[in-house]
């Protein structure tokens, strides 16, 4: 990566926050990502945030963009919900794209609708749903539900969402063999009176609880909808406070909500110091 500085802009959808860097020019290279991506998310040191979203050429004509999307650890995930919010937005406010765009992740196209700060963006198709799985911990089996939204989500209804030791269960849950060798998104989910959810997740690649998870928020309401507890659109209620709302329409999933722009900043090349 050459040295001059590096533009970015912060921004975060209900609570889960990204850099996103416009790479058309080519100068952060595939390699780099990972190690960037934790250097530039470590609260404190850096910038901080939950991923780093790398927007690129599209390979297909037509896409708006391809994009890298990296965990705070250094991972590249398939996919991420309220990262491709931000993306999308991002996208139309930088000239790259009008909307409705598609743009092009590792689990997919996927298509993005921008409305000025909101933003709603149809999902991959739900894959290898799994209903009613028994869930072996060394105290307890808990019943389970898996989806992959994108990225694999497992899902656990629970009557006390504030009592649940999120860290603590969901890392557990996380590296549970039942789901290596990828491992898997946590989600603590309670169904409310009036057919909304709340959820808490355990982020993979954050290893920790984030505000806010999109596609982790997809799966819940499609496996609670399947379970026949909630019917579309589903509100649910974030952690970070804001109420994201799941479109279910057969197999399409899209997922709706608040983009935001936090700031713009540049990086000196000493922040991508040890
Ligand atoms: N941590 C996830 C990717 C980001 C998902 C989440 N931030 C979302 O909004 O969907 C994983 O590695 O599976």
């Amino acid at each position: 990566m050459r040295e001059e500085v590096l533009y970015f802009l912060k921004m975060q959808a209900s609570g889960n926050d990204f850099i996103l860097i416009n790479n058309f020019a080519g100068r952060i290279a595939a390699h780099e990502g990972p190690e960037l991506a934790w250097k530039l998310c470590r609260r404190r040191l850096s910038v901080g945030a939950d991923g780093l979203i790398l927007i690129e050429p599209p390979k297909k004509v037509g896409n708006a963009f391809a994009w890298r999307f990296y965990n705070a650890d250094g991972s590249e995930a398939e996919m991420c919900g309220n990262g491709g919010r931000c993306a999308a937005r991002f996208a139309v406010e930088e000239g790259l794209a009008k909307s409705p765009l598609v743009f092009e992740t590792l689990a997919g196209e996927i298509r993005a609708e921008v409305s000025g700060s909101r933003v709603k963006v149809e999902l991959t198709t739900p894959k290898d749903l799994k209903l009613g799985l028994e869930l072996p911990l060394e105290e307890k089996s808990l019943e389970a539900h898996f989806v992959n939204t994108g990225v694999p989500h497992t899902v656990i209804l629970v009557e006390d969402l504030e009592g649940v030791p999120v860290r603590e269960l969901g890392r557990k849950i996380r590296y549970h063999e039942m789901f290596l060798p990828a491992g898997t998104n946590v989600n603590f989910v309670k169904v409310e009176p009036e057919g909304r959810l709340s959820i808490r997740t355990y982020e993979r690649g954050v290893e920790d609880e984030t505000l806010a998870c999109g596609t982790g928020a997809s799966a819940a309401a499609l496996i609670a909808e399947r379970l026949g507890l909630v019917r579309s659109p589903v509100p649910v209620k974030t952690r970070g406070g804001e109420v994201l709302i799941i479109h279910l329409e057969g197999e399409r999933v899209s997922l709706e909500g608040e983009a935001r722009k936090i700031y713009r900043g540049y990086l000196y090349p000493e922040a991508l110091l040890d």
